[in-house]
């Protein structure tokens, strides 16, 4: 059996980086940038007011200092002329300040008689100017490295982009197999259980940047199975979920062999996930997850998401941090475990069940709690690695 840490450098060795594409700002979010984008202009481009008030060309006035109003600014309606002597300027939040005035005194801050103002004695010490490319200047860049949010969004809004060049979304085929399987929903007979874990996946992986599809269910024979692999075909990425490990009906193996798949590795020293496989199938990249629905997210979390991230050019590690446990744990086995924790007070809680089946346990958990292989017995306050769980 081949570590996670080999196994983790062999799928990477399946995938490559996917072609750049231009689409419309309106489609840019979830989707990862092809590289860092340049702002196309300052923001704001010119010295914008704060503040609705009155634009003076008078750094330091006095209570009482009266002003007589030449003109007006307003957003999209610059005035053209000068601020200066005692000269004011009737100014709206978000309009340029006119050349030669060096303050905003807000309106509150004087009494106003036909054109002229007098300042009152509150008048504060701001400018209330936001200087031109206070926010950014032009060729500024933004290269977030995550699927776009609605603020990388905004902001690339202000940068002046109407399109962007992201990286094409990988496509994933999700295959669920079991005789045992039946959608969510229905009604169960006795032996039958509701699929969970491809819905589990498929949204991981959209979250992730991955358009999904969710083929229908395969049953245990080899040819229900070749043709939920026919269907698949095209996907940059075909995952199997279940029959991947030695019983008498675990048929991925086989019948992904039977159609062509090079193999690249099967079985790793983890918990759970012992069975993965993985591998080439006409040109996709093949990963046959274990069927216990935590084995197939654990899976997800550790090696799929790296595929992806790394098919959008991204840096495909999983982030670990140090934190310290809150109770006493025993040795653990030869293989790496990955148990579902708690965070109490910042120390991390294993829960007491580890059983590979236990979804609500997962759903329940803040972090995976990383155990080397062989690692000894450890207590309260110790330090162990953990990974956050995505919501
Ligand atoms: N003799 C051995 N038996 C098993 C071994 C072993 O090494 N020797 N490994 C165990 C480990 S570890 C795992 S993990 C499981 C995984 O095996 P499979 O990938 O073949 O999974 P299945 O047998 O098909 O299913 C296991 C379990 O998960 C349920 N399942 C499957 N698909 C789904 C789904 N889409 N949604 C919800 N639940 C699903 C299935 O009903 C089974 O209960 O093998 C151990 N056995
Ligand atoms: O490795 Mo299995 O995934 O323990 O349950």
């Amino acid at each position: 059996m081949i570590s996670v840490e080999e196994a983790s450098a062999a799928l990477l060795a399946l995938v490559s980086r996917l072609p750049v594409e231009r689409v419309p700002l309106r489609a840019a979010r979830g989707r990862v940038l092809s590289g860092p984008v340049r702002a196309r202009h300052a923001q704001p481009s010119f010295a914008a007011s704060a503040m609705d008030g009155y634009a003076i060309a008078v750094a330091d006035p006095v209570p009482g200092q009266r002003f007589r109003i030449k003109g007006e600014s307003a957003a999209g309606h610059p005035f053209t002329g000068r601020c200066d002597g005692d000269g004011a300027i009737r100014i709206f939040t978000g309009a340029p300040v006119p050349e030669g005035a060096v303050r905003v005194i807000i309106q509150e801050d004087v009494t106003r008689d036909g054109d002229v103002i007098v300042l009152t004695d509150t008048v504060g010490s701001g400018t209330h100017i936001r200087p031109e490319g206070g926010d950014f200047d032009a060729g500024a860049t933004h290269d977030p490295q995550r699927p776009l949010g609605s603020r990388d969004i905004a902001l690339l809004a202000a940068m002046g982009h109407g399109k962007l060049s992201v990286i094409r979304r990988p496509e994933v085929a999700i295959i669920m197999t079991g005789d045992e399987l039946r959608p969510p929903g229905t009604l169960l007979a006795t032996g039958q259980i509701a699929a969970s874990n491809g819905y589990g996946l498929a949204a991981m992986l959209e979250d992730a940047g991955a358009q999904v599809r969710l083929l229908p269910i395969a049953a245990d024979t080899p040819e229900s199975l070749g043709q939920a692999l026919d269907l698949a075909a095209g996907a940059d990425l075909v995952l199997t979920i279940g029959g991947a490990s030695v019983g008498d009906h675990d048929l991925v193996a086989a019948t992904a062999g039977a159609a062509g798949l090079e193999l690249s590795f099967h079985k790793v020293a983890m918990r759970p996930g012992k069975p993965l496989l993985a591998g080439k199938l006409k040109g996709s990249t093949l990963v046959g997850l274990p069927g216990n629905p935590v084995s197939s997210m654990v899976c997800g979390l550790i090696f799929i998401l790296p595929l992806l991230r790394s098919m959008l050019g991204l840096p495909p590690g999983v982030p670990r941090r140090v934190v310290p446990l809150a109770v006493g744990i025993g040795p653990n086995g030869p293989r790496e475990h990955y148990m579902r924790a708690t965070l109490r007070d910042g120390r991390a809680q294993p829960h007491a069940r580890q059983d590979s089946s236990l979804l609500s346990i997962l759903a329940d958990a803040d972090v995976l709690l990383v155990r080397p292989p062989r690692d000894p017995e450890r207590g309260p306050g110790d330090p162990v690695d953990v990974i956050d769980l995505p919501r």
